[in-house]
Parts: C-alpha cells; sequence; structure tokens
C-alpha cells in the first residue's frame, strides 16, 4: 500500500495529527516492510487468502500503537491478524514489535477502516476488536462516532456466523450506545458473562496503552457479540 501523503486517503482525513516525526528505523520500516505486509491497494480483500496458512481470521480497526494487536498475533499463532489504522506514528510501532517479534501472521493497512472494510469479502472474520474508539464525548458529535449503523451492518456482514465483535470503552455514553445499538439488533447477542460483569476484562483481553490512562469517565468495560 502507498505512504505517499498525497495518495492515501488515511493521510488527508487525519493528516493534522500526524505526531513525532518518525525514526530511520521506523521510516524504513514504513517504506520496506509495510508494502510487504499490507492490504492489497485495491480489490477485494479476502483474509483467509491473505495469511492461507492460518485457520480463524481475525481484525483489529484503530489499533493505535499496536500493542494488542501483537500480543495477540503471538498469543494465537493460527489465527491471521489484520490491524488497520490511519495514525502513522501508531503503524510504525506495531511494525517495529511486528518485525521485533518475527510475527508472520499479521497484515496492515494505514487506512481509514470505514474506507476499505466494504472491500473485505463477507463471511470472512472469525473476530473483530475495537477497543477505545474515538469518544466523541460531545453530543453534537456522536454521529462521528465509529459505531453507528452503518458499521453495524458491516460488521454483521464481515463476520461469519458464530464469529464474535469485542467493543471496549471508558465512556458510560459510548458504551450505552453500542449496547443499544448492538444488542436492539436481532444478527448479534451480547455475550454476557455474568449480570454485572461487563468491566471484568475478558480472560484474553491485552491491555492497551491508551487503556492505562483512564480518560474516560467510567472504568473500562467491555461487551462482546455473538454473530448468530
Ligand atoms: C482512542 S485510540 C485507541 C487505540 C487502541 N485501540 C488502544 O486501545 O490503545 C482510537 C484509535 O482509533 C483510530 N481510528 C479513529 N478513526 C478510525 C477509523 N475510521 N479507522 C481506523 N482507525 C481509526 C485512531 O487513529 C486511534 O488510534
Amino acid at each position: 500500500m502507498t505512504t505517499e501523503p498525497t495518495q492515501n486517503p488515511a493521510f488527508r482525513l487525519f493528516g493534522r495529527s500526524q505526531g513525532k516525526p518518525l525514526s530511520a528505523r521506523q521510516q524504513r520500516l514504513v517504506d520496506e516492510f509495510l508494502p510487504r505486509i499490507g492490504l492489497p491497494d485495491d480489490g477485494p480483500i479476502d483474509p483467509a487468502a491473505l495469511m492461507p496458512d492460518r485457520r480463524r481470521q481475525a481484525l483489529e480497526i484503530g489499533f493505535g500503537g499496536g500493542e494488542h494487536l501483537v500480543a495477540q498475533a503471538e498469543a494465537n499463532p493460527q489465527t491471521g491478524f489484520i490491524g488497520i489504522e490511519p495514525f502513522l506514528n501508531g503503524v510504525a510501532k506495531a511494525l517495529t514489535a511486528i518485525d521485533a517479534a518475527g510475527l508472520g501472521n499479521v497484515r496492515l493497512a494505514r487506512a481509514d477502516a470505514r474506507e476499505i472494510l466494504p472491500r473485505f469479502e463477507t463471511a470472512s472474520l472469525d473476530q473483530i476488536f475495537l477497543l477505545f474508539p474515538d469518544p466523541w464525548h460531545k453530543k453534537r458529535h456522536a454521529k462521528r462516532r465509529f459505531v453507528q449503523q452503518s458499521t453495524r451492518d458491516e460488521f454483521a456482514r464481515l463476520l461469519k456466523p458464530g464469529g464474535r465483535l469485542r467493543i471496549a470503552t471508558d465512556v458510560k455514553s459510548y458504551a450505552d450506545h453500542c449496547m443499544v445499538e448492538l444488542s436492539g439488533d436481532d444478527r448479534f447477542i451480547w455475550q454476557a458473562r455474568t449480570a454485572d460483569d461487563w468491566t471484568l476484562p475478558p480472560a484474553d483481553h491485552i491491555t492497551t496503552r491508551y487503556e492505562t490512562k483512564n480518560l474516560g469517565d467510567c472504568a473500562p468495560v467491555f461487551m462482546d457479540f455473538l454473530r448468530v
């Protein structure tokens, strides 16, 4: 995939928050390693065909610095992981960790997930992670939230029957919003572990740096939904 700013839609959308300049090593990884483990520039995306030797396929949207993505990929070598993140510094951090760990089961895209998800094949994913999406606290900004009807339809289309969607947030209104959006949709069933345990991290959760900052207005909550 190209990292040329003028050609990359993610740069146009998120261009003002590019963060620190990359180190020489990070730049080299972006220039040379990212094209090797990137998603195709156009055409349909079939996760199973990208990593044919893996039994399951998972996607993380907005992986930030990639801590969760990389740790999940290390812990689950039978699963192929695709990460989508527009923020260049986050992509560079993830590339550094993937390279250091020698992982062969991760593919990355520096992109806006809303633009690239329509290219994914239907029923092509076993798991989708959306962890601590940008909160858009203010009511008038709520329509910018990643979780809304169009993305809910994409989640339903992309997950295999029996696949799972995990959303985490530390913003109470966002948690309520997700519950209303997804538990009112008969394509999904909320996987409550006990009646009131949504603040207990699931056993396989890996804490992210963003999560430890406690920037929200409630304890982190974790919602797992089964695609029926
Ligand atoms: C609050 S951060 C959380 C990062 C990470 N999930 C974590 O828990 O550490 C939200 C992330 O979502 C990314 N993001 C925002 N909009 C996105 C979009 N449309 N597609 C993909 N990623 C997006 C941001 O760049 C940012 O890295």
